[in-house]
């Protein structure tokens, strides 16, 4: 089937008349075709946003709410057909792809509740005659950036509260996966969502990406994907004047002290670093054990690294399906040969022989001891199922280890002991920390982001939401 762009209320084909097939990582299979949009279809999409901003901005916030309420009811209805789409598409298993389109159908119902929130704050003045206030305004239309490894999630948890705060909208969806976004912009027009408020331009970044983000009516930018990309849109947004969040990179770490439940730890680090293949921000990359029991960790962790099924991801006991692309995998397949010089290899670090896999980009679940600090795969965002084990002295040393590196999004620890676990909580440099659970996830009514080279500009999902997408103004009202 060919999909086309949606702009302005209407599905059209680009301006260049081609179209990009959309292939299953699994075996290759055709799932469909989308436009391979160019500068042109960007402007005409930025356009239609600019022109609906007028309107949608005036609605109230529960007239706006209602189109994401009928938007969540109608992905509610056919969340198993849009969640195996999304296992085809990405390759995350089936029981992940219809979770993330829960999550998805979650978001727009959080984001429409909060049009029952308060948006300012009366302060007192100084004058006794001044009646003053905060208020918020939506910042105009807004141009979100999105990639492949959650590829419903990430592209909600943008598009809702950039909605609901009266912000119109384009969306670049990742090119790989764009179907997952081809089911929401679907339901929003089933919803009745007016022309124009969101926009949806399918293609390639590196062909259309500066065209969305230097687009002059577009005044803020969304982006969640690689530091390299990250870093290239947040320079042209500035230039160009505009608000910029960006969502990059992770080396999450999991600290294990040897008083945690073992059997525990072992699942949330296998849980951490391996669903989804390893494809998250999120995930659990490099494992700190204490030395009282490092080598019984180990042990178990690898045989049950070892009984992990890879396969097919529409397989009901399938744990771990492929990557994403024949480039992702060749990354991952290029830091695990790196890791191999510089490392010691305990499981994995290959592909599957399993002939029925041969088609597709699937790599086993690997473990590495024996890291140096300075190792790439101690150091690199992998976005694999590969681990780092590190043997830590004691709690200072893992913390120590656990911070050393460029990146701050999420850390866990597992221990019993609760002054550590608090201490833990203040010490660690990441935007999310988890105390008993996997370094993944992610609740939609929480902040979402991390610090040093993980995020820049203000938090998502949550209540924080409200920072990016609208602006302060503070009112001073006098009586006449
Ligand atoms: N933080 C996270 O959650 C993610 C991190 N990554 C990291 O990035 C690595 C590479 O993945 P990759 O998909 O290439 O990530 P990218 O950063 O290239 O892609 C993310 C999004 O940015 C778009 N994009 C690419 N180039 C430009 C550009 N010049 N201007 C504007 N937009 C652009 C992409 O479009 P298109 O799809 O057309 O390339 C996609 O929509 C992964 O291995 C992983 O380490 C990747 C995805 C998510
Ligand atoms: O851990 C999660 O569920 C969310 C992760 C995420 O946002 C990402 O990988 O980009």
């Amino acid at each position: 089937m060919r999909y086309l762009n949606y702009i302005n209320g209407q599905w059209k084909e680009p301006v260049s008349g081609d179209y990009k097939l959309n292939l299953s990582p699994h075996n290759q299979e055709v799932l469909g075709e989308f436009p391979s949009s160019s500068a042109e279809d960007v402007q005409e999409a930025a356009a239609a946003a600019k022109k609906a901003f007028s309107s949608w901005k005036k609605l109230s916030f529960q007239q706006r709410a209602s189109y994401l309420i009928k938007a969540a009811a109608i992905l509610n209805e056919k969340v198993e057909e849009v969640g195996r789409d999304l296992s085809l598409e990405e390759g995350k298993t089936l029981a992940e792809g219809i979770g993330e389109t829960r999550r998805a159908i979650s978001i727009l119902e959080y984001y429409a509740a909060e049009a029952r929130q308060p948006i300012g704050e009366v302060i007192p003045s100084v004058n006794a005659e001044t009646f003053l206030y905060t208020t918020r305004v939506p910042v105009g239309p807004v141009g979100l950036i999105t990639p492949w490894n959650f590829p419903i999630a990430i592209p909600m948890w943008k598009m809702a509260p950039a909605l609901i705060y009266g912000n119109t909208v384009v969306i670049k969806p990742a090119d790989i996966t764009p179907k997952c976004v081809y089911h929401i912009i679907s339901a929003l027009d089933e919803a009745g969502l007016p022309a124009g408020v969101v926009n949806c331009v399918f293609g390639r970044g590196s062909v259309i990406g500066t065209a969305l983000v230097e687009n002059p009516h577009i005044k803020a930018i969304s982006f969640t994907g690689s530091n390299q990309v990250g870093h290239q849109i947040q320079n042209q947004a500035v230039a160009s004047g505009k608000k910029v969040q960006l969502e990059m990179g992770g080396k999450n770490p999991l600290v294990v002290l040897a008083d945690a439940d073992l059997e525990k730890a072992v699942d949330i680090a296998i849980s951490g670093a391996f669903r989804s293949t390893g494809q998250k921000c999120t995930a659990t990359s490099r494992v700190i054990v204490e030395e009282g029991i490092y080598e019984v960790f180990r042990d178990r962790l690898v045989e049950r690294t070892k009984q992990l099924k890879v396969g097919n991801p529409l397989d009901a006991d399938t744990f771990i399906g492929p990557a994403v692309s024949q480039s992702q995998l060749d990354g991952v397949l290029e830091l695990i040969e790196a890791g191999k010089a510089e490392a010691t290899l305990l499981c994995g670090g290959e592909r599957p022989t399993d002939p029925s896999l041969a088609n597709g980009f699937y790599v086993l679940p690997t473990v590495f001891e024996n890291v140096s600090r300075d190792a790439r795969i101690a150091r690199e965002e992998i976005f694999g199922p590969v681990i780092a084990l590190f043997k830590a002295k004691n709690y200072d040393e893992a913390i120590e280890l656990a911070n050393d590196t460029e990146f701050g999004l999420s850390a866990a620890i597992c221990t019993n002991n609760l002054t550590l676990a608090e201490r833990f909580v203040e010490d660690i440099e990441a935007g999310i920390v988890h105390v008993n659970s996997e370094t993944a996830g992610a609740e939609p009514q929480v902040p979402f982001g991390g610090c040093k080279n993980s995020s820049t500009g203000s938090r998502e999902q949550g209540k924080t939401a409200i920072e990016f997408y609208t602006q302060v103004k503070t009112v001073y009202k006098d009586r006449l």
